[in-house]
């Protein structure tokens, strides 16, 4: 199947990189947010992003131009009915992502793939609400997605043949891999990293360590390139959260119990670097720990 066009719902971290990424492979992006403030920050950090690999030699700057200007914006859902592809990247909460397939299926042509970049929810679940659980996968990218090699696919429990190989091929062409994860909580990595993170959480919460003990204990004694609760702020403590929910509840062991101090953080607003606040503060010169 020949994807040219492809839509993405949600211009957060995900989306903005999932859309940069895309143009710069050469796709056409119409991206799609509910806040047009939302959608002029990720254009301007697209730009940002981009500027950056042209200064260190990696993107040219005709290439930049010609990939900023293959990214169109827009406040309507139903103008990504004319895409190929679909790719939902808004908030970790199942109830938003299937407010945003209703609203979205009407308008979409019959070949159009829909996927989502949830980190945790059930694709057949999601899936089972749209019109076509034979064309809707798990397409899971991993942040910050410029750098990130890995590209999770998921298929739920109908999806096809010809639309696991048509995204494996989009895969390709972005130069990054795919893994294969069956349809479980929080597929592959957010199985192993998640509770990694929580438990980080755990060990600050009953005193073991400070945030920068524990997270130089990682980078220096395990060679991890973020500390867990740096890593924590930088995926946000709100999504950390809901995976750790979606752990809980769709696996149903205690071994998954959310952390109370990440539930006390998000209930704070403390969701790490996108509100400036989390296990660090970030609105100054350096990152200053919080606890
Ligand atoms: C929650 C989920 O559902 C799944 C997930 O995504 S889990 C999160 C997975 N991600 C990780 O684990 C990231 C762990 N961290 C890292 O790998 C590294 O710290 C990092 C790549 C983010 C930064 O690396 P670093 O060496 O400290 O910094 P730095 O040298 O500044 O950056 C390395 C490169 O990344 C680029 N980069 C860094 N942050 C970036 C960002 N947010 N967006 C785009 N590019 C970025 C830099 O421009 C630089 O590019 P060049 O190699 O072309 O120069
Ligand atoms: N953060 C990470 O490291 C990773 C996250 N993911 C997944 O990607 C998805 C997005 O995460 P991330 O980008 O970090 O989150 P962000 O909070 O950065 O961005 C989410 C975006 O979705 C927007 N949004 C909310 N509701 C809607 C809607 N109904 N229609 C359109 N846009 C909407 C939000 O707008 P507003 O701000 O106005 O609410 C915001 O701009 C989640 O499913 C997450 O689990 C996957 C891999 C890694």
């Amino acid at each position: 199947m020949d994807i040219q066009k492809v839509g993405i719902v949600g211009a957060g971290q995900m989306g903005s990189g999932i859309a940069h990424v895309f143009a710069l492979a050469g796709y056409d992006v119409l991206l799609n947010d509910i806040s047009a403030e939302g959608l002029q920050k990720a254009v301007a950090l697209i730009d940002r992003n981009i500027e950056r690999q042209v200064s260190r030699g990696k993107v040219t700057a005709e290439d930049k131009a010609a990939a900023m200007a293959r990214i169109a914006t827009t406040l309507k859902l139903a103008d990504l009915g004319q895409t190929d592809l679909v790719i939902e990247a808004a908030t970790e909460r199942e109830t938003v992502k299937q407010a945003i397939f209703e609203d979205l299926v009407p308008h979409l042509q019959p070949h159009t793939i829909l996927t989502s970049n949830t980190s945790s929810i059930s694709i057949t679940r999601l899936a089972s609400r749209t019109d076509r659980p034979e064309k809707f996968m798990g397409f899971h990218f991993m942040n910050p997605v410029p750098v990130m090699q890995l590209v999770e696919l998921i298929r739920g429990i109908a999806t096809d043949g010809p639309t696991y190989d048509a995204l494996l091929a989009v895969v390709g062409k972005l130069g990054k891999t795919a893994a294969s994860a069956e349809d479980f909580p929080a597929f592959i990595v957010n199985r192993i990293l998640m509770p990694m993170i929580n438990e980080a959480v755990y060990t600050l919460y009953e005193g073991v360590g400070s945030v920068k003990s524990i997270d130089e204990s990682l980078k220096l004694g395990a060679n991890h390139p973020m500390g867990p609760l740096e890593l924590a702020d930088f995926i946000g403590l709100d999504t950390c959260l809901a995976i750790m929910n979606v752990l809980h509840e769709g696996l149903a062991d205690t071994k998954y119990r959310p952390c109370p101090l990440l539930t006390k953080y998000v209930e704070a607003g403390w969701l790490g670097r996108k509100t400036q606040r989390g296990f660090y503060d970030y609105r100054g010169e350096v990152p200053v720990p919080t606890r």
